[in-house]
């Protein structure tokens, strides 16, 4: 591995995630919100994809909740991560449940990419490029894992006053889902940023989607509220 690969890791950022490793999958942990929203990216992804029989890559997939629900619905998934307390976690889940077509890797993606062009069918991204140094870098290298014609999908926070209100206000200090200093507002990412660099790698942006909290009802949805969690479906031209 290069030292090349290794400046585009936030260091600190990998280390939060390790010390909450254990408790990935407990639903009602700090990571309530992703298994929250992971049948509502799971069945968006599907809708667009047809995962059955399909080769995915999960990059920043810590403890597996997308991408062993992906193998669930029949998709050879593959899920990396440069943390490796998440990764082990979900090695060791998908054996509990005898899920066997994930397998997980500690790699940066830019490595993989270098290594393994064009080889994927569906790229997923999810929640991961706001804890990177440098985003775009990531996304041109899921363009780069993915096939001609294949889709790549990201999911980030948007940054404004009411993503701080909901993401760091609400979630860290108000109804403590998250534990403070999870999210670092700067890291944040507009939608028409994220399509800019989509569009540098040669991704074709076909949708953008909110993944909307309703705080008095407690539930997500997929809606066209882009302003807090959001969603874009994109597919690299041929
Ligand atoms: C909020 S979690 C999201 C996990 C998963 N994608 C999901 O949505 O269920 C962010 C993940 O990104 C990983 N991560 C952060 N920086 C990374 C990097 N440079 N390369 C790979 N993974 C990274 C963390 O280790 C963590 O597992």
């Amino acid at each position: 591995m290069s030292e090349q690969h290794h400046i585009n890791v936030d260091r600190e950022e990998i280390a939060k995630f390790e010390a909450l490793a254990s408790r990935w999958w407990d639903p009602n942990s700090e990571f309530k919100p992703l298994h929250e929203i992971n049948p509502l990216r799971l069945n968006f992804i599907d809708e667009k994809t047809s995962l059955n029989g399909k080769r995915v890559l999960d990059v920043g997939c810590g403890g597996g909740i997308l991408a062993e629900s992906m193998a669930r619905r029949g998709a050879d998934v593959m899920g990396i991560d440069m943390g490796e307390a998440p990764l082990s976690v979900a090695q060791l889940h998908a054996l509990e449940m005898g899920v066997e077509n994930v397998s997980y890797q500690q790699i940066p993606v830019e490595q993989l990419a270098a290594e393994q062009p064009q080889s994927f069918d569906v790229v997923t991204c999810m929640e991961m490029l706001e804890h990177v140094p440098d985003p775009s870098s990531i996304i041109q290298a899921c363009a780069t894992l993915v096939k001609p014609g294949g889709h790549v999908f990201f999911s980030t926070l948007n940054r404004n006053p009411k993503s701080f209100l909901f993401a760091i206000v609400g979630a860290e200090y108000v109804l403590q889902m998250l534990p403070k200093g999870t999210h670092e507002f700067k890291k944040f990412i507009k939608p028409a940023e994220l399509i800019r660099w989509t569009r540098h790698a040669n991704l074709k942006a076909h949708e953008t989607v909110g993944l909307t909290y309703n705080p008095l009802t407690k539930v997500y949805r997929l809606s066209s509220d882009v302003d807090v969690n959001y969603m874009v479906h994109t597919t690299l031209s041929e």
